[in-house]
C-alpha cells in the first residue's frame, strides 16, 4: 500500500523538525580523536565532556531501498585548540550514495574528500544548498560564532562508515581559526589511502 505523505516544519534557529522519527546528540566526550590537538581536547573534555556539540533530528520513513532519510543538524559554535567544532565525518557505507545539505542558519563549511585524497571545501550559509556527490567523504564544520543549522537528505540505504577517516589519520585538511576568518591547513597525521583501501571503498558500490 502507499505510504502517507508527510509535512515537516523546520525551525532554522534550533534545528527542531516536526514529525521527526528520532534524534541523537554527540557530546564532546564522544568526539575523541578527531581534533589535531589531543591535549587541548583532553583539557576541554575533562572540564565539559557532557557538553553537546551537535544534535541530529531525522525522519526515516522506511528502510526500503529507494526511500530517503532527512532531517537537520544543529551544531554549537566552538573550537578545540583553534580547530572548529565539526561532525565526526564519514563516507556512506554504500559509498556511491549522495547527500544534500541546505543552510538554515549560521555559517560553516563542508569539508569533502575523495578516497584518492582530493579535497573540496564548500562554504554553507542560509539558503545555500550543497550537493555531496557519490564517493565523497564529508564532514561539516561550524566556522561561525553562532550555531550552524543545516538540513540534509540522503538515500535510506546509505549507512555511515566512520572508520574510513580514522584509518587515514583524519581528513587531509583541518579547518582552523585564522583571525576573524577560517583557513584550511594540512593535517600532519594524514596517511593517504593505499590501493587496497581505495578498492575496498569502491567494492561497496552497486
Ligand atoms: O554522522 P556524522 O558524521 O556524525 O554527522 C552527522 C550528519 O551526517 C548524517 O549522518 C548524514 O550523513 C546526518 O545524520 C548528520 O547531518
Ligand atoms: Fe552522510
Amino acid at each position: 500500500m502507499h505510504q502517507i505523505p508527510t509535512t515537516h516544519r523546520i525551525d532554522p534557529s534550533t534545528g527542531s523538525m516536526s514529525n521527526a522519527t528520532g534524534h541523537y546528540e554527540k557530546r564532546l566526550k564522544d568526539l575523541a580523536g578527531i581534533y589535531g590537538n589531543a591535549q587541548a581536547f583532553e583539557h576541554a573534555a575533562s572540564g565539559a565532556g557532557d557538553r553537546i556539540v551537535y544534535t541530529v533530528h531525522e525522519a526515516r520513513p522506511t528502510a526500503t531501498q529507494g526511500d530517503l532519510i532527512f532531517g537537520t543538524t544543529f551544531m554549537e559554535p566552538g573550537q578545540i585548540g583553534g580547530e572548529y567544532f565539526m561532525t565526526r565525518g564519514h563516507i556512506h557505507a554504500r559509498a556511491n550514495r549522495p547527500e544534500t545539505y541546505y543552510g538554515e542558519s549560521g555559517q560553516g563549511v563542508m569539508l569533502l574528500e575523495t578516497p584518492e585524497g582530493e579535497t573540496k571545501i564548500m562554504e554553507i550559509s542560509p539558503k545555500v544548498l550543497i550537493y555531496v556527490p557519490p564517493l565523497w567523504i564529508h564532514r561539516s564544520v561550524n566556522t561561525g560564532d553562532t550555531p550552524l543549522v543545516m538540513s540534509f537528505c540522503y538515500p535510506s540505504d546509505s549507512g555511515q562508515d566512520y572508520g574510513v577517516i580514522a584509518r587515514s589519520g583524519g581528513m587531509a585538511k583541518r579547518i582552523v581559526a585564522n583571525g576573524d576568518d577560517w583557513s584550511a591547513i594540512d593535517n600532519t597525521s594524514y596517511r593517504p589511502r593505499d590501493a587496497d583501501e581505495i578498492a575496498r571503498i569502491y567494492s561497496t558500490t552497486d
